[in-house]
C-alpha cells in the first residue's frame, strides 16, 4: 500500500475532473511533475470508461474516486473488478456501514498484490448541518465525522476522506494512526463553489492532513503547473 507522503509536493493531489480523455491527459501531463497522485473521479470514469486509469498511471499513481456505496457483496464484486487497474487509492462511502466496508476491505486484500489504500468518505465537504438535518442526522458535521471515522476505522478502512475543518477534530478524537485525504481546499481568494466546509492548503496541512485534493483552483487556472506549485510551496508540515 501507498505509504504517507515524505514531503510537500507528495501532499498534493489533483482531481482531474473533466468528461474528455484527451484533456484529462493534457492536464495530468501539465501538472503531474508537481504533485504526488492524480484524482480520476465519477466525471472521466462515467465517460471514459476504465480505460482512463492507465494513461494517468504512467504519470503518476491514482487516486480512483468512484464513492462506492451499495450492499456488501456488490462493493465487494466491484473491488476485485477494479483490483486489475492497480489505483493507489480507492473510496468508498462510510455510511455504507461495517459490514460493507469490512467487505471492501476483504475484496481488495484478496485481489493480492499491492492492495488500493481504501477510503472512507465521511461526510462530503459540500454537505452543512442543515443538510445532514434534511437526511435526518441530527448530529452537527464535526460530530457525524468523527462518529463515521471511528466506525470506518473499526470496520478495517485504511484511511478517511474529511473535510479540512474536521481534520484537527479527528487527530484529536483517533490520533495520528488514521491516514487523512482532504478535499474542501480552496486556496485564500478563490472561488468556493459548490464546496462549503472549506480551508486553505495550509491550514489543512498544519491541522494533520496526510494529503489534498485540490480540482478546479488548479485544473481551471490559465497555468494548472504554476498554480499546483504555488500551492505546495504554500505548505509547512
Ligand atoms: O472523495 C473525494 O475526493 C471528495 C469528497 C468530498 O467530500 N468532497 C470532494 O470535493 N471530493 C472530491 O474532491 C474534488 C474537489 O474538487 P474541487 O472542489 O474542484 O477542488 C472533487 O473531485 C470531488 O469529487
Amino acid at each position: 500500500m501507498l505509504s504517507r507522503p515524505d514531503g510537500p509536493r507528495g501532499r498534493l493531489i489533483v482531481a482531474i475532473d473533466t468528461p474528455t480523455l484527451p484533456r484529462a491527459e493534457t492536464l495530468a501531463a501539465q501538472v503531474a511533475p508537481e504533485v504526488g497522485l492524480l484524482k480520476l473521479g465519477l466525471e472521466l470514469f462515467c465517460a471514459a470508461g476504465p480505460s482512463a486509469l492507465a494513461p494517468l498511471r504512467q504519470l503518476a499513481p491514482v487516486f480512483l474516486d468512484l464513492k462506492l456505496h451499495d450492499i456488501p457483496n456488490t462493493v465487494a464484486g466491484a473491488l476485485g473488478s477494479l483490483a486489475p487497474l492497480r489505483p493507489a487509492m480507492v473510496t468508498i462511502h462510510a455510511a455504507g456501514g461495517p459490514a460493507m466496508i469490512a467487505a471492501a476491505r476483504r475484496a481488495a486484500e484478496a485481489a493480492g498484490g499491492d492492495r488500493p489504500m481504501i477510503l472512507a468518505v465521511t461526510v462530503l465537504t459540500s454537505i452543512d448541518a442543515g443538510t445532514l438535518r434534511a437526511i435526518g442526522v441530527e448530529a452537527d458535521p464535526v460530530e457525524q465525522v468523527v462518529r463515521l471515522a471511528r466506525m470506518a476505522l473499526e470496520a478495517g478502512a485504511d484511511g478517511l476522506v474529511c473535510s479540512p475543518r474536521e481534520v484537527a477534530p479527528i487527530r484529536a478524537a483517533l490520533g495520528e494512526g488514521p491516514r487523512l485525504v482532504v478535499p474542501g481546499i480552496r486556496p485564500a481568494g478563490s472561488d468556493i463553489g459548490d464546496q462549503v466546509r472549506v480551508a486553505t492548503p495550509a491550514e489543512a496541512v498544519a491541522d494533520g492532513a496526510d494529503w489534498i485534493v485540490v480540482g478546479r483552483p488548479i485544473t481551471g487556472a490559465a497555468d494548472p503547473a504554476a498554480a499546483a506549485r504555488a500551492i505546495v510551496a504554500s505548505l509547512t508540515r
